[in-house]
């Protein structure tokens, strides 16, 4: 039985892969934590995220909880999942990271404490985005010219980051798809007299909005014609079943760096 320690466990997402968990085979809640001084520190899991049955205690750190498991499963913000993985890796933990909005500087940095620790980190672990990143890379392929290309991803009012993680990732399958450097051609903004469009722009779009979970849709934009696809998240616990599923895969891998893919087989 493969034991799974949960980060943010207050949190939308903490709350749901708890709960996917709970009806999972072969992989179960250890441990549970929270930041010091949240509401659900002290509280039993069932009090915080209704699962009355369990009666586990939420810790207020990783420190406290880390010996519980060999798994964590971390959905809370950049800096925060950085600090538990500089934790997790020496200790032999491995690690599915959820959180979006990571700067440059601590990607790489996760990607080099990846060489000694087991860590899947995708933006989206939904099956529908995954296939929507190969999707959109492979029509991106077959549309390289006379075709333009905007995304436009749409989140509740909560939501931090921007543009979404997932909406990053499309940008950055199709411009490597179209061999274009997302740094010169991604355009995030337009107000004024901008001039016309350029060809190998990609435009990336942002929507911040009531409850709304999360939607992105990819344009491709030609004469005459345009090919959009679209993946709506209905609630949360697509994401928190992937999350679940990349704990039970990553056990078994030798140390690297995974993303969502690499679980589901789709590379
Ligand atoms: N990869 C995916 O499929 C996917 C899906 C949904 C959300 N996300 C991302 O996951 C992240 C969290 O999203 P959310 O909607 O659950 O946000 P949220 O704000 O509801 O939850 C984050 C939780 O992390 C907790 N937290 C903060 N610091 C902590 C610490 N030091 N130790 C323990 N817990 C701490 C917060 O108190 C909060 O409860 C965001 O980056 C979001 O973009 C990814
Ligand atoms: O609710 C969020 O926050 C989400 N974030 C992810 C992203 O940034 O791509 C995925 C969907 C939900």
């Amino acid at each position: 039985m493969i034991k799974a320690i949960v980060g943010g466990a207050g949190g939308r997402m903490g709350g749901r892969i708890i709960h996917m968990l709970a009806g999972a085979e072969g992989i179960v809640l250890a441990a549970a934590f929270e930041k010091p001084g949240h509401p659900a520190v002290g509280q039993t899991v069932g009090e915080a995220v209704g699962l009355p049955d369990n009666k586990l205690k939420i810790a207020g750190s990783l420190a406290e909880v880390l010996p519980e498991g060999e798994v964590i499963i971390d959905f809370t913000h950049p800096e925060v999942s950085l600090k538990h993985l500089r934790q997790a890796a020496p200790a032999g933990k491995a690690m599915v990271i959820g959180t979006t909005g990571f700067s440059a500087a601590q990607l790489e940095e996760i990607r080099n404490l990846s060489k000694s620790a087991r860590v899947v980190l995708a933006p989206n672990m939904s099956v529908g985005v995954n296939l929507m990143f190969k999707v959109a890379a492979d029509i991106a392929q077959v549309l390289s010219s006379g075709y333009d290309v905007e995304i436009v991803e749409a989140h509740h009012r909560l939501k931090k980051d921007a543009p979404s993680g997932t909406a990053m990732k499309l940008a950055q399958v199709i411009a490597a798809a179209l061999e274009r450097d997302l740094d010169k051609v991604g355009v995030y903004e337009r107000k004024g007299m901008i001039g016309q469009r350029t060809d190998a722009e990609i435009g990336i779009q942002t929507v911040r909005a009531g409850d709304i979970v999360g939607e992105h849709t990819v344009i491709f934009g030609g004469i005459g014609e345009r090919l959009e696809i679209i993946h709506r998240a209905h609630n949360r616990d697509n994401f928190a079943r992937g999350a679940v599923r990349a704990a039970q895969w990553i056990v078994g891998q030798p140390f690297g760096f995974y993303d969502m893919q690499d679980v589901l087989g789709l590379k």
